[in-house]
């Protein structure tokens, strides 16, 4: 056994050596392009002194190349190189620009079959990395994994090998070699490289990256990409890209590594910007060095929801009674009234009177009221019908003075009248009146006039009842914005149009200005992340935009997203049964007025690679009681733990403080505990000393996260918490990676195992996926959670009975 062992560790340690080997020439290879780049800058920075416009205009579009090209090459990626591929000769014998064969399919004479079995020989071996590289000869070291020649080394598979025989991937850190994991993809086949038989090492890399401890940052997946995953990544840049997949299926990853992939495809058209929409700053925090370590920064902006607005950064949550009202379209129609009622809000002058042309002019208030309501006639923006309303003023002002006869010759009577206008416009008193008959509106004002009850129940009659009014009156009128508000201060901005506002000016260098290139050059000393937050701020519009958890907008929020790409392609990806969102049918409504009739393509992911089944088969029974007939994705690995149950009894957080540190003890690394909203500050405190290992967090802030454990509190708390409250519990419990505890409180009724009533589960449903299940993203058919949870379905109007007092969430 051990000889046996022994063998196999040589092997191993050959092979190691045999990828060490190409990784050395790869990087004696980038050597050379890093010295060749900075002989560019060097020689560039010479042209400089010559002095042409023509010279100068070379070595600036040079120096802009070798500097993207040198910061790319120093980047520190610690898995530079990560795949490999042994492939059979190409079907038609073809080879592409890269010099690798073209044909997904192998030639028919590449396997010989004998008495013996089967044989061939390895016609071509790739290497896949983070970015391209060729030799001097210009044969690919290195293949880009987004290069088409990579695709098999995601697509291939058992079923469908194509011309793979072996996939390898190659672990590295630095410049060293530490492992490689094969998969073969024709185990059937006896295959021959350069004489000798193909070796295979271990058994496969996507259980190893699976099995790693988490930390605070999501990692890249470019190394075991699943073929479903990918087909989803390399999609054409169709108008919208829909993707569904339950909880863990690499939605999140998937969407990411197809910004690196699109800017890869054609960085021209996407020059123009990505946009990431997701839900949470702790989403952000978690994703955003994922796209980096792909060698992609420049151009992708990850936002969270409650950050869409520049300058604003949202992280409290509105009661969910609220967060229903400000998130639903009839919301849009309460602003449209708010942005022409604010307008007097102020107590605007009831009369204006001027002296003009020697005379005393006056307009009484029914006439400023008539003049005012014929402005507001239209849908253009408030603050862009000033100009209107002044006009408007000054033609009443004009019948007044009787001059309007006193010429029939029309230039003579033209001339009259702009002087009138003038002697007018230089009263300061005419001024004065506009300044406050009239003012300019910001969405903050608006939103600030929109905290008095009163005037709110005026703006919104026919459409909030009374108690709605109240709450949403209420809720304005605390310090900072919520979540929720942000969407309500991007629908005020469009209503109100732009205030002028001062251009931002950037300093220009000079020599660009000659060379007329200062709109390709960023400024020198920009890094890249600088200048991506500086794109970030100046844009308003994106060449592609990205929601992440897109079940999650509401119909307010998707309005203000579909701002931001009304000329973009989309990718969206989500999972109604993760909906914190109570009304999809609304949802789906806005999503796709802001989409409009551009054509889709969906695609489904299936696959849970997140939990281990023990975890995913508690969670599908919360999703059976949620989402009756809705199939859960299949977990792809068993770690034959199953959830732990404790019961706290009196002393919730003695109980979850000992389960937590039970978890740092079991798991390398993060432990997340989750709790309903309500008790996120004190959960904080409970985990005071336990080290960075650990985080307590709100429910609703657990979306898209995941760590090594998870201790989730008391299931009701949180199931009670919202209309959705069951979706939401089912997010909570498909957190974890490796282990799972629930610890129950007093309203979660356990039985003698410590089970609480929610996850006793009777109606655990299959975990296989089956067919038909219904699109998920479409949102159709979603049905209504079932009763019990104290708040009733409202329709909007006059006359509609007040909420019950919602014991839910509040966080300010
Ligand atoms: N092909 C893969 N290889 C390795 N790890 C993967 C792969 N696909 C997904 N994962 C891992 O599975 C986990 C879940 O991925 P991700 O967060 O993207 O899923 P999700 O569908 O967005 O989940 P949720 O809906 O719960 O937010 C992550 O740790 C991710 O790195």
């Amino acid at each position: 056994m051990a000889a046996q062992e022994a063998a196999v560790d040589s092997v191993r340690d050959r092979e190691i050596l045999v990828e060490q080997d190409h990784l050395d020439q790869v990087y004696r290879r980038l050597e050379e392009k890093i010295h060749e780049a900075e002989f560019l800058m060097d020689d560039a920075a010479k042209r400089g002194q010559v002095g042409t416009p023509g010279a100068l205009a070379e070595r600036d579009a040079q120096v802009f190349r070798a500097g993207i090209h040198l910061n790319r090459l120093n980047s520190e990626f610690e898995d530079f190189l990560f795949g490999r591929i042994d492939l059979l000769r190409g079907k038609d014998g073809k080879r592409g620009p890269d010099g690798a064969y073209t044909s997904v399919e192998p030639a028919e004479d590449a396997v010989r079959s004998d008495g013996a079995g089967q044989h061939a020989d390895i016609a071509e071996t790739l290497h896949i990395g983070r970015i391209g590289v060729l030799d001097s000869d210009y044969a690919p070291l290195v293949v880009d994994w987004r290069a088409p020649a990579a695709a098999p080394f995601y697509r291939s598979t058992p079923v469908d090998p194509g011309r793979v025989v072996r996939r390898r991937v190659i672990r590295s850190k630095g410049r060293r070699v530490l492992g490689v994991e094969d998969d073969l993809m024709r185990p059937e086949l006896t295959a021959r490289l350069d004489g000798a038989e193909l070796a295979v090492i271990g058994d496969g890399a996507l259980m190893a990256a699976l099995g790693q401890a988490r930390t605070h940052t999501m990692r890249d997946i470019v190394s075991s990409i699943q073929a479903e995953q990918d087909l989803v990544i390399r999609a054409p840049a169709a108008s919208v890209t829909e993707v569904s997949g339950g909880p863990g299926t690499g939605k999140t990853a998937v969407a990411l590594h197809r910004a690196a992939y699109l800017l890869y495809q054609d960085r021209r058209r996407y020059a123009g910007g990505i946009l990431v929409v997701s839900p949470t700053p702790l989403l952000v925090a978690y994703t955003e060095g994922v796209l980096p370590s792909l060698g992609e920064e420049g151009q992708v902006a990850i936002r969270a929801v409650g950050s869409l607005v520049d300058g604003t950064e949202a992280t409290v949550y509105d009661d969910p009674a609220v967060a229903r009202v400000k998130g639903s379209l009839r919301m849009a129609k309460v602003l449209r009234r708010a942005a022409r009622g604010a307008l007097e809000a102020g107590g605007p002058p009831d009369r204006l009177r001027v002296v003009a042309f020697g005379r005393r002019l006056e307009l009484e208030a029914e006439e400023l009221r008539r003049i005012r309501h014929s402005v507001l006639g239209g849908t253009a923006p408030v603050n862009l019908l000033r100009p209107r309303a002044r006009r408007l003023l000054l033609d009443a002002l004009y019948a007044k003075s009787g001059a309007a006869g006193r010429h029939s010759d029309p230039e003579l009577a033209a001339e009259l009248r702009s002087s009138f206008d003038a002697d007018v416009s230089s009263e300061d008193s005419f001024a004065g009146f506009l300044h406050a008959w009239w003012p300019e509106l910001t969405p903050r004002g608006v939103l600030a006039a929109m905290a008095d009850e009163r005037r709110l129940g005026r703006w919104s009659r026919r459409v909030l009842n009374p108690g709605e009014v109240r709450r949403v009156a209420r809720s304005l009128r605390r310090d900072g914005l919520s979540v929720h508000d942000v969407a309500v201060l991007d629908e005020l901005q469009a209503i109100l149009g732009a205030a002028a506002r001062p251009k931002r000016k950037r300093e220009v260098d000079p020599l660009d200005q000659l060379t007329g290139l200062e709109e390709l050059m960023p400024q020198r000393e920009e890094s890249p992340r600088e200048r991506a937050e500086r794109l970030a701020a100046e844009r308003t519009e994106y060449a592609h935009v990205i929601v992440d958890e897109a079940q999650d907008l509401t119909p307010m929020q998707w309005r203000m997203v579909g701002r931001r790409g009304r000329h973009a392609t989309w990718t969206i990806v989500g999972d109604p049964a993760q909906s914190s969102w109570s009304d999809p049918d609304e949802a789906a409504e806005a999503r796709d007025e802001a989409l409009g009739s551009r054509p889709r393509r969906r695609f489904e992911l299936t696959v849970n690679y997140r939990n281990p089944s023990e975890v995913a088969e508690l969670a599908a029974g919360v999703l059976a009681l949620a989402m009756p007939g809705m199939v859960a994705p299949r977990a792809v690995r068993s770690t034959g733990l199953r959830p732990r149950f404790a019961v706290a009894g009196d002393d919730l957080e003695r109980t979850v403080r000992q389960e937590t540190r039970r978890l740092l003890d079991e798991v390398g690394g993060t432990v997340g505990v989750v709790v309903a909203m309500d008790r996120r500050g004190e959960a904080a405190r409970w985990l005071d000393g336990l080290g960075g290992r650990a985080v307590a967090l709100g429910s609703l802030e657990a979306k898209g996260l995941e760590y090594d454990a998870t201790v989730v509190v008391s299931p009701a708390e949180i199931a009670d918490e919202s209309p959705a409250g069951l979706r939401v519990l089912y997010v909570a419990l498909t957190r974890a990676t490796q282990r799972l505890t629930v610890v129950s409180g007093r309203r979660d009724e356990p039985d003698a195992d410590g089970v609480p009533d929610l996850l006793r589960g009777d109606g655990v449903p299959d975990l296989l996926r089956g067919d038909g299940v219904p699109d998920l993203l479409r949102g159709d058919g979603v049905p209504d959670l079932p009763g019990g949870d104290g708040v009733p379905d409202l329709p909007g109007g006059d006359g509609v009975p007040d909420l019950p007092g919602a014991d839910g969430f509040r966080t300010c």
